[in-house]
C-alpha cells in the first residue's frame, strides 16, 4: 500500500539513502530528503519531485533547526528513516573524546530529538494512512562491537536500543523497526586487501549493494505486523 504522507529520510544525498529516496518516489511516495554537502544528485532529485532540505545533525542547534523547519512545513509524516552516518573509527580520529561525541550525536541524540518532536506528525500520518514508520540504519556491530570502530558501534547499539523503547511508546500508530547491515557496500577508499577480507566475515562472501538495504525498507513500510525488531543484512556472518 502507497502512503501518501511524505516519508523523510536522513542522509539521502548518496548511496544507500538516495538509492531508497529514488526507489519510494519511483513507486510513487513522496519523499522527503537531508543532505548535509551539495552533491551532484540533489538537483536530480529536486527534478524528480523529492523535497531536498540541507541538514547536519552534527550539533544540537542543527538537529533544532530541522525540527522547526519540518513542523512550520508540515502537517503529517508517513515516516522517518534514520539513515545519516559517520563511520569514522579510532584510527582516523585521535581526539577520541569528540569522535564519541559526534557518534553519539549523529546516531542517537538526532534520532532521539527527531523522533519526540515528530511524534504528532507522524500520528497524524497514521490517520491518513493507517500507519506510520520509523526506521533506524544500526549495524550488525551493535550487537557484536568493533574493535576499530569502538564508539561508532556503541552509538549504534544506543540507536538499537531507541528501536524498543519508541516501538513501545508510540504503538499502535507509528511502527518503529531497524536495520542492521553488515556489509551493504564498500566505499571507493577500500582497498583490496580490506574487500577480501571483509567479504571472508559473512557465508555468503558478497558485497550485495544497497538494494539490499532498500528491499528490506520496503519490507518495514508493507509490513502490518513488526515493531521493535530488526531486520539483519549481513549474509550469514553471525555464524562465522
Ligand atoms: N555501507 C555499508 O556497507 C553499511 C552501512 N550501514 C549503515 O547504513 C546507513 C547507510 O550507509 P551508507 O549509505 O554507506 O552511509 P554514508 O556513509 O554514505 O552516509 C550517509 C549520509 O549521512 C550523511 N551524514 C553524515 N554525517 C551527517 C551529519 N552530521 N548530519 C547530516 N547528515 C550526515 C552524509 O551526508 P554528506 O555526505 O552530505 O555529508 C552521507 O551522505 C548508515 O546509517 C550506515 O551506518 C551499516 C552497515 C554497513
Ligand atoms: N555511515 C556509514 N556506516 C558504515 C559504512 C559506511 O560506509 N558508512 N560502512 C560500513 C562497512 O561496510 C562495514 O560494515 C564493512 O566494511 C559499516 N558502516
Amino acid at each position: 500500500m502507497i502512503r501518501k504522507m511524505p516519508i523523510i529520510i536522513t542522509g539521502g544525498g548518496q548511496r544507500l539513502g538516495l538509492a531508497c529516496a529514488k526507489a519510494l518516489v519511483a513507486k510513487g511516495y513522496s519523499v522527503i530528503i537531508t543532505y548535509r554537502k551539495v552533491r551532484k544528485d540533489i538537483a536530480a532529485l529536486e527534478e524528480q519531485g523529492i523535497t531536498c532540505i540541507q541538514a547536519d545533525f552534527s550539533t544540537s542547534s542543527g538537529v533544532d533547526l530541522f525540527t522547526t523547519h519540518i513542523l512550520e512545513q508540515y502537517s503529517a509524516l508517513g515516516g522517518i528513516i534514520h539513515n545519516a552516518s559517520e563511520w569514522d573509527s579510532e584510527e582516523e580520529c585521535s581526539n577520541t573524546a569528540l569522535l564519541m561525541e559526534t557518534m553519539w550525536q549523529v546516531h542517537v541524540f538526532a534520532p532521539y530529538r527527531i523522533n519526540l518532536a515528530f511524534e504528532a506528525l507522524l500520528c497524524a500520518g497514521a490517520e491518513q494512512d493507517g500507519q506510520a514508520d520509523i526506521i533506524h540504519m544500526t549495524d550488525y556491530v551493535a550487537e557484536k562491537g568493533s574493535d576499530k570502530h569502538i564508539a561508532y558501534a556503541a552509538s549504534k547499539a544506543g540507536l538499537a536500543n531507541l528501536t524498543c523503547s519508541f516501538a513501545k511508546r508510540f504503538a499502535p500508530c507509528i511502527k518503529v523497526n531497524a536495520i542492521a547491515p553488515s556489509l551493504l557496500m564498500f566505499n571507493n577508499s577500500d582497498d583490496d586487501d580490506y574487500r577480501i577480507k571483509a567479504l571472508s566475515k559473512s557465508l555468503l562472501r558478497k558485497e550485495p549493494g544497497e538494494q539490499e538495504g532498500v528491499l528490506a525498507v520496503q519490507y518495514i513500510l508493507d509490513s502490518l505486523y513488526m515493531t521493535g525488531r530488526t531486520l539483519s543484512l549481513d549474509g550469514g556472518r553471525h555464524l562465522v
